[in-house]
């Protein structure tokens, strides 16, 4: 444990209402377009302390599940969330901007408006994306390498543009005429194998609170940047000894940019399929996504593994060996890794692994069940130094989310695993707190 308290963010997607959970009565999915869902987890997510809300995005439509369900179809998270700015008062607003597609010089000047607008509370979601180089002129998606050496030049050219017009700079000095100190407010003359941007940025930082960065992606290179930028880390564990392991790693790497391990906080998403029984949970869960059939599953394990199940027989377990080598998923590094990890210690047979959480939803760490049993997880692989806290990903329905927020976390602050009250109003000042 490296801090004495669970850090915890709440997505925003609505995770809750994928697979079938948009078809509840109630679900409130006539809102999906417009501020309401998202601002009311908002506010219900601030009444429970918690760090921040969390809005994940992608420039890509996969038209497969729209059918279905609103799979990636989204507003864009940055405005979302600057709606919720106004109607909320202390929790942090993390907003998603991919750094394979976009310009530095905008993601700065958004990123900074949005905090300015949420008075410090604005946070970046860092992305190198997994899809979507078709509508940004790319042939094919650039290379993981390529990505993050991208990824690391942008990210510095935003920072330096946010530090270009520092908040000293601005004197609104009404007597003497003066508005900001034009000594202070310096170009940066960047010139990059990718941008060349020569700044100061047309806004002034934001007093007294920086932005925090969060990164998403979990191969070596990704945890490498994650090392040297990240204030946290949104990563997929499914078990606790993945969690240890990327907390080493995360230590690691952190400690090799001079940095403490403590500075990046390993947040892992929490997949969250609450019921009053464990039995009213699974069920929930099987549910949820009993639309995705056989032929789907196996197209899923194809691509993640490389492995064609067509002609399997179902009493063969499957083993490391089967496994083609050099396959690699272009798309996901961590969630294939995660799932050759199940094979190597599981043997599963066919309809074990098609029946597993990780090919049916993600391969985030799942806990399918009551909250008694998310409590005691938790705080299991807290105590064990495997997280820093967690990005809760409630599944199912409103009912999962319902118990999420009053039930579970009110848990959270009795076991002293997490605050009772604020006691900043930044998102900074919650990480420190
Ligand atoms: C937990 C997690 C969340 C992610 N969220 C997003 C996202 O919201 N938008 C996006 O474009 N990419 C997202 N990604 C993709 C990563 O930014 C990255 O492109 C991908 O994981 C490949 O990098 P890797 O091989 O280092 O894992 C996410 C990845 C992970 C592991």
């Amino acid at each position: 444990m490296l801090r004495p308290r669970l850090c915890i963010g709440m997505s925003v997607a609505p995770t809750w209402l994928s697979g079938e959970g948009w078809r509840h009565q109630g679900s409130g999915i006539e809102g999906l377009y417009s501020s309401d869902l998202a601002l009311d987890v908002a506010r219900r997510a601030e009444a429970a302390h918690l760090d921040f809300v969390f809005r994940p995005d992608a420039s890509f439509l996969p038209l497969s599940v729209m059918e279905q369900s609103f799979g990636f179809s989204s507003l864009d998270p940055t405005l979302l969330l600057a709606s919720i700015a106004r109607e909320t008062s202390r929790i942090g607003l993390v907003t998603t901007i991919s750094t394979t597609f976009g310009h530095p010089y905008h993601a700065a000047r958004q990123l900074m408006s949005l905090h300015w607008l949420s008075r410090g509370r604005a946070g970046w979601n860092v992305v190198t994306a997994l899809q979507g180089n078709e509508n940004f002129g790319l042939p094919d998606m650039p290379s993981s390498e390529a990505r993050y050496a991208r990824a690391a030049e942008f990210t510095q050219v935003v920072r330096r543009l946010w530090g270009s017009f520092p908040s000293r700079a601005l004197l609104v000095d009404r007597e003497a005429g003066h508005y900001a100190d034009t000594d202070l407010i310096l170009p940066i003359d960047h010139q990059g194998a990718n941008f060349q941007v020569r700044g100061p940025m047309n806004l002034p930082e934001y007093p007294g609170a920086d932005i925090p960065l969060m990164q998403a992606g979990g191969s070596a290179l990704g945890v490498d940047f994650a090392g040297q930028v990240a204030d946290m880390v949104f990563a997929q564990t499914p078990d606790l000894a993945a969690a240890l392991a990327m907390r080493r790693q995360l230590s690691d790497r952190a400690q090799a940019h001079r940095r403490q391990p403590r500075d990046v906080r390993l947040l892992p998403g929490l997949s969250l399929y609450l019921g009053d029984t464990r039995e009213e949970a699974r069920a929930l869960f099987l549910a949820t996504h009993h639309r995705l059939d056989r032929q789907q599953r196996m197209a899923r394990v194809r691509d993640f593994l490389g492995l064609d199940l067509a002609d399997w027989p179902d009493d063969r377990p499957i083993t490391n060996a089967d496994l083609p080598e050099n396959h690699r998923s272009p798309r996901c590094a961590s969630q294939c890794d995660a799932l050759r990890r199940i094979i190597r210690d599981d043997r599963p047979t066919p309809p074990d692994l098609l029946a597993r959480p990780e090919i049916l939803a993600s391969v985030h760490w799942q806990v399918i069940g009551t909250v008694d049993d998310a409590v005691a997880e938790i705080a299991t692989w807290f105590r064990a130094g495997g997280i820093d806290g967690f990005i809760a990903v409630p599944g199912g329905s409103v009912r999962s989310l319902d118990l999420l927020l009053d039930a579970l976390i009110p848990r959270l602050v009795e076991a002293g695993l997490f605050r009772s009250r604020y006691t900043a109003d930044t998102l900074r000042g919650h990480l420190e707190d």
